[in-house]
């Protein structure tokens, strides 16, 4: 018999496997050197005929003096090659790959062990597997092992497989308790957790009962705990399933620093020897992506022939539904996971692999969707913990955003918070965060009055026309200075003086014509692979610096109250809005996809140190960002979900203490879809989404929590959350639109039986009338036509709001009275068809009243002050061309007198010594003279 010159500690774990004693795997090697088959023999028969030869030349690198809470720990401690960090540092570095053959030795944990209830011998069951799967096999230590292993195996029938998990005996209760026990202290020796969370049992339990599980449970409450703990107690590999390189990356330096061994694989490794090993079972987790998974269907294939595979963990699993916010094709595919690895496909299973699905945000829909799509089975449990977090205050507010101007209104107090902090040595006077009165300003809902009055007659010009179908998020509207330069980085360095610029080492001074409007949209498991797991994170200091002592100030002890993180649509964007804050003293940095890797990774560093107040991102700033102390998470615009906008809004206090969300949007624009690669049904989808997440911020009267956490399909106290905008400001007064909805709804009638009486005159089945396809739909009239009527026939409503109407078509869309013509789904309503219901309220309304509560949009006349009807005296009649010429040459008329006000005002501050344009102007005409 050959013989196989391997590692002690390969050995050694070789012999763990075959489910040998530890002690009785050290004598042997100690006995007859690190050769298996002889170690075998030694401790099988107590001799071996060569063990002087082999003692003398290895020495056992194993110590024996390890203490292991846990007979598999020990064996995953002595077995594994942990990774080390700067394995994975280069990795980031995407395209400067480079192959290095790592220089310690694969040590190896080929783990082919079976369940305790599985009595057979290890040479009985599967052994015709083993002989396929070796002869299938390049000749990797481990099946060099597998093949030596044979005739020993057909001579020591007694031998038996090591048997985990032990899950089913008859004591099943106490079983149970073990494995808790020991699930207890391998998260205590590795992570330092004292307990485990009720999902976490549960999901474990789950998996010991080779149960397929949902875990549904909020932004970081733990769920990667789920799936590391199954590595850690079977010995066996854990395949996780990761959307993002920079996530597996970020997971994998993680659980090194906890000494657990884990490897990613794709096209982010830079060592090209890990897949192989990973696929022998060196690694306890593995990391791939989902292309990278239909790869290696074949080697892993293999890896669970020999039992090694624990457990499939579909991370961020929402990925897989069209329906959800964030879907990658790749992982509709991942159903090649059941296809491939279950028990009647590979026979040396007893049952199939369990897969273990999870995120914190998915729908019932998106629920549904994951399962079929993952061919999970009927049995599949759910786990579910309330989406409910009560630490986060939730707020929407009036912004016009995307507009440089109303950076001051929305951020002055922000601004002041962390500059005041500074030189304030009292209690905060803008606590931000603290200070309610602020937030609900004396209205229901935040409305930022200032600005409003040219916002809402501009609505009533162009801003309710349904945006085109594929636009932008919303128009940049502000003037970028042509060919500004600014800094992306923090105004203040950890080591400069206060107001000293700070520039990144990598000296980037991007202009605005190097960035163009785009979005940062990850379709690719590379796209956003900036990695940070490196950079732990620093608890601020107690005490107190300000800048008015001779010392420079403590930056941690600045951002006692945590970061901000603040999401913005465009990449331009956070250009825009972080110089606003740097300019105002506010240690800030943009984050998105293109800027470069090195600057990413510095502003992860610094945010992760607490060097940084306010993070101006996109969305490339987001998944797997554990950082605890989070105060605020703003939404600068609307998001395109509440989905994708509660997985970002809870980035916030993540250490359960009080942390802010605030959404900015513009009441005046319909949020549009950003454009993506979709086909027609799951833009209907689309649509529907950002419908609700409009809706949400439309709302006046209802808890924002209970909204968000019944949106994913859990029932929320009637109470609310006591804490948002809405319940602490209570809902505005009902209004009694009765009369504006028949005369809006008669209009609409009136105008389809002409239409009917012109082109199709019927009533569809569904109760629509005139069921319009979207041939007839150009034909029907649109919203602002039957406003337009309703102007022209009654004098009443002349000068009415279209933002007011607008809303009242909401409510009537919700009561059932109208919907989008042509089986359309849309943000707001734009061809409304009159339903059966809006007709039998028609009939029977007589004089009867319609009390709701209007929408925000709706208040915004009312805040200013104004009735909602003035505000549209400038946009009306503004279709007519005589009208308009009048307006355009007014508007110019006046735009030459305020011009005329300008340069005489000038001209007379020119002639005043005791300014300086004065004294200056005075300087150049003595010279000229
Ligand atoms: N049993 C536990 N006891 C104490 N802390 C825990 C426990 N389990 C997990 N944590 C901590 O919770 C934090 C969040 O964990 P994790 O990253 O797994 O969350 P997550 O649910 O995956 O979040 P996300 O949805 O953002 O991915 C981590 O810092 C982790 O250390
Ligand atoms: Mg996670």
């Amino acid at each position: 018999m050959g013989r196989i010159d391997v590692s002690a500690d390969l050995v050694v774990a070789e012999l763990l496997d075959m489910g040998f004693d530890f002690c009785k795997a050290l004598e042997a090697l100690e006995a007859v050197g690190p050769v298996l088959n002889d170690a075998v023999e030694f401790i099988l028969n107590g001799s071996c005929h060569n063990s002087a030869d082999r003692k003398s030349e290895h020495t056992i690198t194993c110590s024996k003096s390890q203490n292991f809470p846990m007979g598999e720990d020990a064996n995953s401690l002595c077995r594994f090659k942990q990774s080390h960090i700067t394995d994975h540092l280069a990795s980031t570095s995407r395209g400067k790959r480079h192959i290095s053959i790592s220089s310690s030795k694969p040590s190896l944990k080929t783990s082919h062990s079976k369940p305790l209830d599985e009595e057979e011998p290890a040479s009985v069951h599967g052994k015709n597997q083993l002989k396929e799967h070796v002869s299938s096999q390049i000749d990797s230590p481990s099946h060099m092992i597998l093949k030596k292993l044979d005739p020993l195996l057909q001579k020591n029938k007694k031998f038996h497989y090591q048997k985990f998990p032990q899950f089913s005996t008859t004591d099943g209760q106490n079983c149970m308790l073990h494995w808790e026990q020991k699930a207890v202290a391998a998260v205590q020796k590795h992570f330092g957790f004292s307990s485990l969370k009720d999902f976490q049992k549960e999901a474990i339990e789950s998996w010991l009962a080779q149960k397929d599980s949902i875990i549904l449970a909020a932004t970081g409450s733990g769920k990667s705990l789920c799936f590391q703990i199954p590595a850690l107690l079977s010995g066996k590999v854990v395949v996780v399933i990761s959307p993002l390189i920079s996530l597996m990356h970020d997971q994998c330096l993680k659980l090194a620093k906890h000494g657990i061994s884990a490897c990613f694989l794709g096209s982010g490794q830079p060592d090209i020897t890990v897949e192989q090993k990973a696929m022998n079972g060196v690694y306890s987790i593995v990391y791939v992506c989902p292309e990278t998974v239909l790869r290696l269907i074949e080697p892993l294939k293999r890896l669970a022939e020999n039992n090694g595979i624990a457990l499939f963990a579909i991370d961020e699993v929402h990925c897989v539904s069209k329906w959800g916010h964030d879907f990658r094709p790749d992982y509709r595919r991942l159903s090649v996971l059941r296809e491939n690895f279950s028990a009647a496909h590979i026979r040396s299973l007893r049952s199939d692999i369990p897969l273990m699905a999870l995120t914190a945000t998915a729908t019932l829909l998106v629920r549904e969707d994951i399962r079929k799509s993952l061919l999970m089975s009927n049995e599949t449990k759910l786990i579910l913990t309330s989406f409910f977090r009560p630490n986060l205050r939730f707020s929407v507010r009036h912004s016009r955003t995307s507009c440089a101007s109303s950076y001051e209104n929305d951020f002055t107090d922000l601004v002041n918070f962390y500059t005041s902090s500074r030189v304030n040595n009292k209690k905060e006077k803008n606590s931000f965060i603290n200070d309610g009165e602020h937030n609900l300003k004396s209205s229901h809902i935040s409305l930022d009055v200032s600005s409003d009055k040219d916002d809402t007659s501009e609505s009533d010009g162009d801003d309710t026309s349904e945006p085109d179908e594929e636009g932008t998020s919303e128009s940049d509207e502000a003037d970028t200075p042509e060919s500004d330069s600014y800094y992306c980085g923090h105004k203040h360095s950890r080591e400069s003086s206060a107001d000293e610029d700070y520039v990144h080492p990598w000296g980037d001074q991007l202009t605005v014509e190097y960035l163009e409007d785009e979005l940062d949209i990850p379709y690719n498991v590379n796209d956003l692979d900036v990695c940070y797991a490196e950079f732990p994170e620093k608890k601020p200091p107690k005490k107190m610096e300000f800048f008015e002592s001779t010392q420079a100030p403590d930056p941690h002890e600045l951002l006692r109250h945590g970061p901000t993180i603040i999401y913005v649509p465009t990449r331009k964007e956070t250009i825009k809005l972080a110089r606003y804050f740097c300019n105002s003293g506010v240690m800030a940095a943009a984050y998105h996809a293109k800027l470069p890797k090195p600057q990413l990774r510095r502003t992860h560093e610094d945010f992760h140190q607490n060097l940084i107040e306010v993070v101006v991102a996109t969305i490339a700033f987001g998944m797997g960002i554990d950082k605890s102390n989070v105060r605020r998470v703003v939404h600068y615009g609307w998001p395109q979900s509440l989905e994708a906008y509660y997985q970002e809004a809870g980035r916030a206090g993540r250490d359960g203490k009080l942390s802010d969300c605030i959404l900015y949007a513009n009441f005046l624009r319909i949020p549009t879809l950003l454009p993506s690669k979709k086909d027609e049904e799951q833009t209907r989808q689309a649509y529907k989404m950002l419908s609700d997440c409009f809706r949400y911020g439309m709302n006046t009267s209802i808890c924002r929590a209970k909204i968000l956490v019944n949106y994913f399909g859990e029932d929320f106290d009637d109470y609310g959350c006591s804490m948002c905008d809405i319940c602490l400001s209570g809902p505005p007064q009902k209004q009694n639109m009765a009369d504006e909805a028949s005369v809006f709804l008669r209009t609409l009638r009136a105008q389809r039986a002409y239409m009917g009486e012109t082109h199709f005159g019927c009533v569809s089945h569904s109760g629509t009338i005139f069921g319009g396809s979207s041939k007839n739909e150009l034909l029907e009239p649109n919203f602002r036509d039957v406003i337009d009527e309703i102007r022209k026939q009654n004098s009443k409503y002349v000068a009415s709001d279209l933002l007011w109407w607008r809303g009242l078509a909401r409510i009537l869309e919700d009561m059932g009275f109208i919907q989008e013509a042509g089986d359309m789904v849309r943000v707001a309503i734009k061809i409304p068809q009159i339903t059966k219901l809006g007709i039998e309220f028609l009939s029977s309304h007589v004089e009867s009243s319609l009390y709701a509560f209007p929408y925000a949009d709706m208040l915004l006349p009312s805040v200013n002050d104004k009735p909602y009807s003035s505000f549209s005296e400038w946009g009306k009649g503004w279709a007519n061309p005589e009208i308009r010429r009048q307006r355009l040459q007014g508007s110019k008329r006046r735009a030459r007198k305020s011009r005329t006000r300008k340069s005489k005002k000038l001209k007379r501050n020119c002639r005043d010594v005791s300014t300086v344009r004065g004294r200056l102007a005075k300087k150049l005409s003595n010279k000229k003279r």
